[in-house]
């Protein structure tokens, strides 16, 4: 029986190898975490990430051909194939700080597997990493083996949080990068092997490593850059009178520009796009290509852009000051269908706004308080200086409150932002909540979820992304 080892049991680790249990009964898989809580929660009845359809697949293969456990070194040694998914978040201190991506819960993974390795054994990069970073594992791995064959390899995973399993199921491709040796392409041909179960094979693509660790970083790079591009257009929109939605949807019939990726918001967020466009910047930069760095860091700048400009809207259409005003926040994950709010813009918008002392009210269906209390106090690292640090103290917390449901975000608010595209949000009795508010009542947008005309004619004065503006929002500008 082949054994795979999985190392990083999080939002990729997790669902991932729980889809190749499923899809593959011959083969065991064990995913293996540092972390005692997570491994618990793994084992338990309340996973510790929320994905749809993924508690399904876990009680299939859970005991079955599916485990998770804290004994790291053990099941890595016993392995015939490690996947590598630890995080690697950006630099936060010393070279690089700022937009190089951390590598040291990979380097600390690598050194383990080659402490405890007895056999053979295929190391597959999962986690996203800088070009070149097989270079360096191998390195690691062959400096510290006692003449053990490794073979590296690079699987870079495409999955989006909301969607994982459905992701995993029907791949739009999957990449494994390898050496053009005999032993390289060998190690491609046995990983190949496991996603034959259920991936057709014109959907496996091999390539070499550089063009499967780089590929991976385009990806994001250029989703990205799409919706930055859209809502650069947002802003455009709402100084000519043109709709956003209409304006997408015009470009998306072009099928050489295509439909999806181009819904304007209050931007981007989730744990990638940011971190793995800053560590292209770096590579860029770092072999000498700063005018292609400049190109792609742009993306990040109207993203930040996006977010202040949505803030200033709120503010400035609500006479220039929300101090003591109540706002009713509906929506704290970065995209709906997952509790997860890594780079979640509701946090900068939340700061901007408790910045200028407005007290809010947030809900979200799946985020639970303690992590929206935690997301608003953390040290937070400006990419652009990180040595500075912006931190809400914790009188600015008092300013908020979590709340259970959207009606009791918006009671008694002057105004209503919603951050997050939830689908209960699009069929709220928004009659209601605009009963229950103070006048002139608020809606903010940044999702386009809401029909803007019905609710101007129940009474709201309403600020929807990229769409055409109200008399009142046009006669108090926000300055961007
Ligand atoms: N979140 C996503 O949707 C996607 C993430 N990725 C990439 O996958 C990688 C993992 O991302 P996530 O799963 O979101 O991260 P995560 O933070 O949810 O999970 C990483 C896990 O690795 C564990 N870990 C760290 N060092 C370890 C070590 N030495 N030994 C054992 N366990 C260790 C941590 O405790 C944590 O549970 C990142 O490189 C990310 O860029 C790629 C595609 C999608
Ligand atoms: O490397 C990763 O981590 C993953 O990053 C993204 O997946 P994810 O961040 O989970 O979610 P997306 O659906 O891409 O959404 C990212 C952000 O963009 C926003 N978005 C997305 C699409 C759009 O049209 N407009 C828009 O504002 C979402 O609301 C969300 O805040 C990619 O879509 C995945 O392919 C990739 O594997």
């Amino acid at each position: 029986m082949v054994k795979i080892c999985c190392i990083g049991a999080g939002y990729v680790g997790g669902p991932t190898m729980a889809v190749i249990a499923l899809k593959c009964p011959s083969i065991e898989v064990v995913v293996v975490d540092i972390s005692t809580p997570r491994i618990t929660a793994w084992n338990s009845d309340h996973l510790p990430i929320y994905e749809p359809g993924l508690e399904d697949v876990v009680k299939e293969c859970r005991g079955r051909n599916l485990f998770f456990s804290n004994d790291v070194e053990k099941h890595v040694a016993d392995a015939d194939i490690v996947f590598v998914s630890v995080n690697t978040p950006t630099k936060t201190q010393g070279l690089g700080a700022g937009k190089a991506a951390d590598l040291t819960y990979w380097e600390s993974a690598a050194r383990m597997i080659a402490d405890v390795s007895k056999s053979a054994k295929i190391v597959v990069e999962k986690s996203t990493v800088p070009v070149k970073t097989a270079e360096a594992i191998e390195k690691i791995l062959t400096h510290n083996s006692k003449g053990i064959d490794f073979q590296i390899l690079s699987n870079p995973e495409f999955l989006a949080e909301g969607t994982a399993i459905k992701d995993l199921y029907n791949p739009d491709r999957v990449l494994i990068g390898g050496r053009e040796t005999p032993e390289g392409l060998k190690a491609v041909q046995a990983l190949k092997q496991v996603y034959a179960h259920w991936v057709p094979e014109e959907k496996i693509i091999c390539t070499n490593l550089w063009s499967a660790e780089l590929s991976k970083l385009a990806a994001n790079a250029f989703l990205a850059q799409r919706i930055s591009s859209v809502n650069a257009m947002s802003a455009l929109c709402e100084a000519t009178g043109a709709d956003v939605s209409q304006v997408s949807h015009a470009i998306g019939k072009d099928t050489r520009i295509g439909s999806k990726f181009l819904n304007a918001s209050v931007g981007f967020g989730g744990s990638c796009f940011q971190k793995d466009i800053l560590n292209l910047v770096y590579i860029c930069e770092c072999n000498g290509l700063p005018e292609v760095a400049n190109y792609w860091k742009q993306v990040i700048q109207i993203n930040d852009y996006q977010k202040s400009r949505f803030v200033n809207r709120v503010v400035a259409s609500m006479f220039n000051t929300v101090a003591g005003k109540k706002i009713g926040i509906l929506g704290f994950a970065f995209k709906k269908d997952t509790g997860d709010t890594r780079e979640t813009p509701a946090i900068d918008v939340c700061r901007g706004l408790l910045v200028d002392k407005a007290e809010l009210r947030i809900y979200d269906p799946q985020v639970p308080q303690a992590q929206i209390e935690k997301d608003l106090t953390m040290v937070k690292f400006d990419w652009e200086n990180p040595v500075l640090v912006n931190h809400v103290s914790p009188v600015t917390l008092n300013q908020v409150s979590i709340v259970e449901n959207a009606y009791e975000a918006s009671k008694d608010a002057h105004g209503v932002c919603i951050l997050t595209e939830w689908d209960e949000f699009k069929t709220l009795d928004f009659q209601k909540i605009y009963d229950n508010m103070q006048k002139p009542a608020f809606i903010f947008d940044g999702r386009n979820v809401v029909d803007p005309n019905k609710l101007r004619d129940i009474g709201f004065i309403v600020y929807s992304i990229g769409k055409p503006l109200d008399q009142w929002l046009k006669d108090m500008p926000a300055v961007a």
